[in-house]
């Protein structure tokens, strides 16, 4: 169990609500339940509030929700009672039964989310899932909330989604496209930008300040020389070597079928992988419960848990907050590490 005495004096965490249709009231009302036994940072919901007062009766679960004003009251309050920031849903929504009708609320909390961490008055945000099918057929004009967030941080700079479970780190370098499409898509540049985004985000957000990458191959074998795939020469060696002209560890390119066992887990920080399932497969399988999903690269930290939005299970109770917990302790342990680096320089 975390030592509680050793949380971040921080400002609350942001929660978004997520699509409402989905499990993201259900983990935010059982990581409200754990506070003691997992000592979770205090969080500011952002959501309807009747609505989670509401799911919170229906499952019989004794959690005082509380509308506050300002998230800056949630730190005093968290002990008894949920903090929310009470933005009405404009239409009642049924657990597992989406609507595109709630798209702009969902959007909005996010925005609402990173314009309080960027005020100071929360220290991170910490997404509920969302469901893409829903948000895309409303306009949402994103893959994803990782793209979403960059567009908010208007740095200009391209995000990298790194997930993250204490045995093993994974960062798929293509994301949200096709499987056909990806040998087409992959560049030594996004690889490159993937590798030195990571690395600097192991040392300034994860204490880590000499990492070692493992890039991995795209095809069987990492290409048997070329004759299963030429993308291994072509495109990923040139950047590993570039990786490693700007004086990273890196290794690779490597067969990806032998990169996760725990052996290999132990040799690296993270793993490159040229492909969404190339890196997700291996991190739910290794822990789906304590994966989290995180976006590296923005000027503030935002987590997420590694599933989706699950209405399948929704409303019933029975989904698992573990990775939202989880989401939730490595945000306020990045925003500490980032407020040291800052300090101190990187470290160790
Ligand atoms: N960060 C985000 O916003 C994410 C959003 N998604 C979105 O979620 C939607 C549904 O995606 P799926 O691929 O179906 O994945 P999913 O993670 O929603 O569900 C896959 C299976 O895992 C189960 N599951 C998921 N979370 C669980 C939990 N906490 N406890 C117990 N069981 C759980 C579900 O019941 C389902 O059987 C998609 O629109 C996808 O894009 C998916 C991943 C992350
Ligand atoms: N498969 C990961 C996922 O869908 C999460 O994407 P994002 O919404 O965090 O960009």
């Amino acid at each position: 169990m975390p030592d509680t005495n050793r949380l971040p004096d921080i400002a609350p965490l942001a929660v978004t609500m997520g699509d409402p249709a989905g499990i993201g009231g259900d983990i935010t009302l059982a990581a409200w339940l754990t506070r003691e036994a997992t000592g979770v940072p205090p969080f500011v919901l952002i959501d309807d509030a009747d609505r989670i007062a509401g799911l919170a009766e229906r499952l019989g679960w004794a959690v005082p929700v509380a509308r506050i004003e300002q998230p800056a009251q949630a730190v005093a309050l968290f002990p008894k009672a949920l903090p929310v920031l009470h933005r009405p849903l404009p239409v009642p929504v049924q657990p597992g039964k989406p609507t595109s009708a709630t798209a702009d609320a969902v959007c909005a909390a996010i925005a609402e989310a990173v314009a309080l961490v960027r005020t100071g008055a929360a220290s991170a945000v910490v997404t509920n899932p969302i469901n893409k099918d829903v948000l895309q057929h409303a306009g949402f004009r994103f893959p994803g909330h990782t793209e979403y967030l960059a567009d908010l941080a208007g740095t200009g700079d391209v995000p990298v989604m790194m997930l993250a479970c204490p045995a093993l780190r994974v960062v798929p370098v293509t994301i949200h496209i096709p499987l056909e499409a990806v040998a087409q898509t992959l560049t030594t540049a996004a690889i490159v930008h993937a590798g030195r985004v990571t690395a600097q985000a192991l040392a300034r957000d994860f204490g880590i300040a000499r990492p070692r990458l493992a890039v991995a191959g795209l095809n069987p074998h990492a290409g048997e020389r070329g004759r299963m795939g030429d993308q291994e020469t072509r495109i990923i060696a040139p950047a590993v070597e570039a990786l490693r002209d700007e004086g990273l560890t890196v290794s690779g390119p490597l067969p990806a079928d032998t990169l996760f066992h725990p052996a290999a887990r132990a040799r690296h920080d993270a793993v490159l992988c040229m492909y969404h399932d190339q890196a997700l497969i291996p991190i739910k399988t290794v822990d789906f419960a304590g994966g989290v999903n995180v976006t590296l690269g923005l000027p503030f930290v935002r987590t997420s848990p590694d599933h989706g939005t699950a209405f399948d299970i929704a409303g019933q109770g029975t989904a698992q907050p573990d990775s939202l917990v989880a989401a939730l302790h490595m945000a306020a342990t990045m925003v500490a590490h980032r407020q040291r680096t800052a300090a101190e320089g990187p470290g160790r």
